[in-house]
């Protein structure tokens, strides 16, 4: 991809992964995906770069930015944290704990949507359905365990077990050990966002439903069109990229 030279990089530290991306036109460019494990080889494709633009991250984990920065001292930082968040803009009673992807997503969503109410679901390592509302205000949601957690924790607490298809059952109840798991395993999971999105529609009106995250078309295959979601695969980049006016303002 040929890039402007001033064009920025956009990282997202996660919880076990690292993601580079950049804006290309109105879409983007995923740069580098890779567990953290790879970071030498992330150091090094930035290390290779000529263009030596700014690099706007946002990051879970603290010891990983920091030898980002140590390892390329040369190339300028720029690392968004939830402390940065204008104080107007949370309704949350812990903001120095808040994940800033949870504040980032909900922000790319509401700006999308016209400012209107948003219920952000980031089905990622972990499951976050949150919740955004007109004035652009967070207001909290629900942290759990992503369906890969749910589907390690079956294989190691529960060895004796077949593995759940990426599946749910036609047929209710499960009416084999296979169909039991699929609907204790999947459709527990999608029961549940379900379930927080019913909650987030008797309180607020006319919410736009927003997904993002790895497990994303996953979710969507399983919920029934009238759940009408709107699948943004870059939202963590698109909120990232406008945290800078936020923070601005
Ligand atoms: N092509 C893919 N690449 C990575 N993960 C995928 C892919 N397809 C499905 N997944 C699932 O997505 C999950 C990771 O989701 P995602 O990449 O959104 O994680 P994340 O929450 O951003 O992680 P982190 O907390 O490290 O940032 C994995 O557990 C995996 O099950
Ligand atoms: C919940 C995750 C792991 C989702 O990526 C992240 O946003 C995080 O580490 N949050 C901290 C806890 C909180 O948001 O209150
Ligand atoms: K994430």
């Amino acid at each position: 991809m040929k890039t402007n030279k001033m064009n920025p990089l956009y990282l997202d530290i996660g919880n076990s992964f690292l993601k580079l991306a950049a804006r290309n036109g109105s879409d983007w460019q995923i740069l580098f995906d890779g567990k953290h494990d790879r970071i030498d080889e992330m150091i090094s494709y930035l290390a290779s770069k000529g263009d030596k633009g700014k690099i706007i991250l946002s990051s879970v984990r603290q010891d990983i930015s920091e030898k980002l920065r140590a390892e390329l001292s040369d190339r300028n930082f720029i690392e968004y944290r939830s402390s940065h968040i204008p104080s107007n803009r949370l309704d949350y009673k812990t903001p120095q704990t808040l994940g800033l992807d949870r504040f980032l997503v909900c922000l790319a969503a509401w700006i999308e949507s016209d400012e209107r109410n948003v219920i952000v679901i980031d089905a990622g390592s972990a499951c976050t359905v949150d919740l955004m509302t007109t004035k652009g205000v967070f207001r909290g949601g629900i942290i759990m365990p992503g369906l890969q957690i749910i589907k390690s924790s079956m294989r190691d607490h529960l060895p004796e077990l077949p593995k759940a298809p990426e599946s749910i059952p036609e047929e209710w109840p499960g009416k084999s050990t296979v169909e039991c798991i699929e609907w204790g395993v999947n459709g527990g999971f999608l029961l549940a966002v379900q379930g927080f999105i019913e909650r987030y529609r008797s309180m607020v009106e006319d919410p736009v439903i927003y997904i993002t995250g790895g497990n994303a078309v996953q979710i969507m295959n399983w919920m029934s069109e009238e759940a009408s979601l709107n699948y943004r695969k870059y939202l963590i980049w698109e909120g990232l990229e406008q945290f800078e006016k936020i923070i601005r303002e």
